[in-house]
């Protein structure tokens, strides 16, 4: 992130944000309500254009929004396989939904999963992306205690395989070593 800016509403959220992450590397981006953690995390997944700077990537990007864009009436894992192919990674599913412990509900419509549940399809799609660079924003919404240690091992996993991960949340999450960029400061 160069010296990104980003008006929103009328308003200047941020400016002048600069930050650089390697391989293994991770940012927490903090701040109160309204101070602009989405907006940044839509700006560098390329959905937002900011006002002033530029973002450069190396490598593909996937995003954990409050979405997860799963057809309703679908099986979860038919749906999850439907973006996978498109990353073409299909073959990733099995492997992600085991990993957020939704193995047993491959086969169930996504409509009758619990709010938690619906978090961990989120974060199975961004597992099955394949994508070296993860932006999560507030992944531990919705997560009991044992979901949110599945989050972080997840995350230390990714980097440990050379991935980045940009995180915003309110919520405790742990990330050793993590950067950590305040907005509304
Ligand atoms: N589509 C939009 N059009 C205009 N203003 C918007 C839009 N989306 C968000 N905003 C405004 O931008 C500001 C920042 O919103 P954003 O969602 O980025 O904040 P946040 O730090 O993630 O907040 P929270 O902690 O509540 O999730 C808010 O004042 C919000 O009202």
């Amino acid at each position: 992130m160069h010296d990104l800016a980003c008006f929103r509403g009328g308003r200047l959220l941020f400016k002048g944000v600069s930050l650089a992450l390697a391989p293994g590397e991770a940012a927490q981006v903090t701040g109160p309500n309204g101070a602009g953690k989405s907006s940044l995390i839509r700006v560098v997944a390329g959905l937002l254009a900011p006002a002033a700077g530029r973002v450069e990537c190396e490598g593909a990007r996937a995003l954990m929004a409050e979405s997860a864009a799963l057809d309703a009436e679908r099986p979860l894992g038919a749906g999850l396989r439907y973006w996978a192919a498109m990353d073409g990674h299909g073959d990733a599913v099995t492997v992600a939904l085991a990993a957020v412990r939704l193995a047993d509900l491959t086969d169930v419509p996504v409509r009758l999963l619990s709010t938690g549940q619906r978090r961990r399809a989120a974060l199975a799609r961004v597992v099955a992306s394949g994508a070296p660079i993860w932006l999560l924003d507030e992944p531990a919404n919705g997560l009991d205690v044992a979901s949110v240690g599945v989050l972080e091992a997840l995350i230390a996993a990714h980097r440990e395989a050379g991935g980045i991960a940009l995180v915003a949340t309110h919520l405790p999450v742990a990330l050793p070593g993590a950067k950590v960029l305040e907005l509304g400061s």
